[in-house]
């Protein structure tokens, strides 16, 4: 849960993705309202659920964006999912509780990760405070805990010995990295299982070891009682119920329009089970029951035939916040190209630095990029921002290709050089439609 505000969440999001605007404010205020919603007394929070979004737009325009780098930011559990994978051939209703087995699962990863990160911190300050208890002895008063904290940190006590109380079991653990070490340097990664089991519970034993030596049991034995697996699903639970995030795609594509038949009776029938979860009910999965009333969820479509209206008026209901995001032009290529923090431009020229190639971009080299990319969304297939990716790929072929042997060149990519790279094959639509 994060307490940016609106403001802050939009700026966030402006890092990553250019326009959009209309788009960037909604979902900063539904995570906004999440926030809200914790601040209240009980009996009112369980009353306030989530004013779900439609997002309306052309495909590759940045809505899964949005949504993936909202949820990033909210630390919240995410799933992207197809409304037309519902529709399959072998579909039975139920099938859309998937989605919810989905959705914990990747909290599930998600949660032990953060946790993971989270435990580094703590057990590397536990095992600390075991280590110097060892040395100085329980009863040591603060000021000679402090000067022995000082010399554990300058690594003057590594090669102590201490005796410590450890943990005497030995279940296979996984693999854990741990942060650096005072004086003893980075660590590296260990398995805990060979040194020790399970830190909680079971007997102990007393062992002697050096003061750097125990670092590595002690954090691990630390971080174990912080991360395991009943803690990790009970948070993973929780973070769906209170902070999940579904995103919808493709809902236009189950909508059944007045002028046609066939189809459309699976079609409406997928948007009456879905209908629940976003509604608010209960699902249950392998890890526990899971309540969705709470859940956002963001709808998208590009509405290019079948019309928000088209929906069952309920689901309409429940998708009351309606952004449209517009198509991307030229200029929005460019910004695309350079002003973004995981920018086109700075993965090619990472990518190429790792081969001692020094890449660099002109403005009319930026500009003939951006130019081919909207020539060929429009002959071919408006793809919005994907375009830039095949675009660029096609202009960095050779070089991917040759740069092991070309280590200490640099190389500039102007105007000429994307016209040499694919100058004639943009300007045949037959060719750019295969390669583009
Ligand atoms: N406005 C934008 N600014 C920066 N990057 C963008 C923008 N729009 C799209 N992109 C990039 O293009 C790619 C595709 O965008 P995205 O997945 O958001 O498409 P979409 O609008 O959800 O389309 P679809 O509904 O077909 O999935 C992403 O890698 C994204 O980073």
């Amino acid at each position: 849960m994060t307490d940016l505000t609106p403001r802050e969440i939009v700026s966030e999001l402006d890092r990553f993705i250019i326009g959009q605007n209309d788009a960037k404010r909604a979902v900063a205020v539904a995570l906004r309202n999440r926030w809200r919603r914790k601040q209240l007394s009980d009996d009112l929070r369980e009353e306030v659920y989530p004013k779900n979004i439609l997002m309306i737009g052309p495909t590759g325009v940045g809505k899964t964006e949005i949504s993936r780098r909202l949820a990033k930011l909210a630390r919240a559990p995410f799933l992207k999912v197809e409304a037309t994978k519902f529709t399959e051939v072998g579909y039975v209703g139920r099938d859309v509780e998937q989605i919810v087995r989905d959705l914990v699962d990747s909290a599930i990863a998600m949660t032990r990760e953060h946790m993971r990160e989270d435990v580094k911190a703590n057990a590397y300050k536990a095992a600390e405070d075991r280590v110097i208890e060892a040395i100085a002895g329980e009863d040591a008063r603060e000021g000679t805990r402090e000067m022995f904290r000082k010399k554990l940190k300058s690594g003057e006590l590594d090669d102590t010995i201490i005796e410590l109380d450890l943990a005497d079991n030995s279940n296979p653990m996984s693999m854990f990295e741990m942060p650096g070490q005072p004086g003893g340097g980075q660590m590296g990664m260990m398995n805990l299982g060979d040194l020790f089991g399970k830190a909680m519970g079971g007997r102990t034993v007393k062992r002697k070891l050096t003061v750097s030596e125990s670092y590595e049991v002690l954090i691990g034995e630390e971080a174990d009682k912080l991360l395991d697996d009943e803690t990790v699903t009970r948070a993973a639970l929780d973070a769906v119920e209170q902070n999940g995030i579904v995103f919808l795609d493709e809902i236009d594509k189950v909508c059944a329009r007045s002028d046609a038949r066939g189809g459309d009776v699976s079609r409406e029938g997928v948007q009456r089970d879905l209908l629940p979860l976003i509604e608010g009910t209960t699902v249950s999965t392998k890890h526990g029951a899971v309540k969705t009333d709470h859940i956002l969820f963001i709808a998208s479509g590009a509405f290019h035939i079948a019309k928000p209206s088209d929906l069952l008026p309920e689901l309409q209901g429940r998708l009351p916040i309606r952004v449209e995001l517009r198509a991307l032009t030229e200029e929005d290529f460019v910004r695309i190209l350079t002003e973004t923090d995981n920018a086109l431009t700075l993965q090619y020229t990472a990518l190429m630095g790792t081969e001692e190639v020094a890449v660099s971009f002109t403005k009319d080299g930026i500009a003939a990029l951006a130019k081919i990319a909207a020539d060929v969304n429009q002959s071919v297939e408006n793809i919005g921002a994907r375009r830039l990716y095949t675009v660029m790929e096609r202009v960095f072929e050779e070089l991917s290709f040759t740069a092991p042997d070309r280590s200490g060149e640099a190389i500039i990519v102007n105007a000429e050089f994307v016209e040499t790279n694919l100058g004639a094959l943009s300007k045949s639509t037959d060719i750019s439609r295969y390669v583009l």
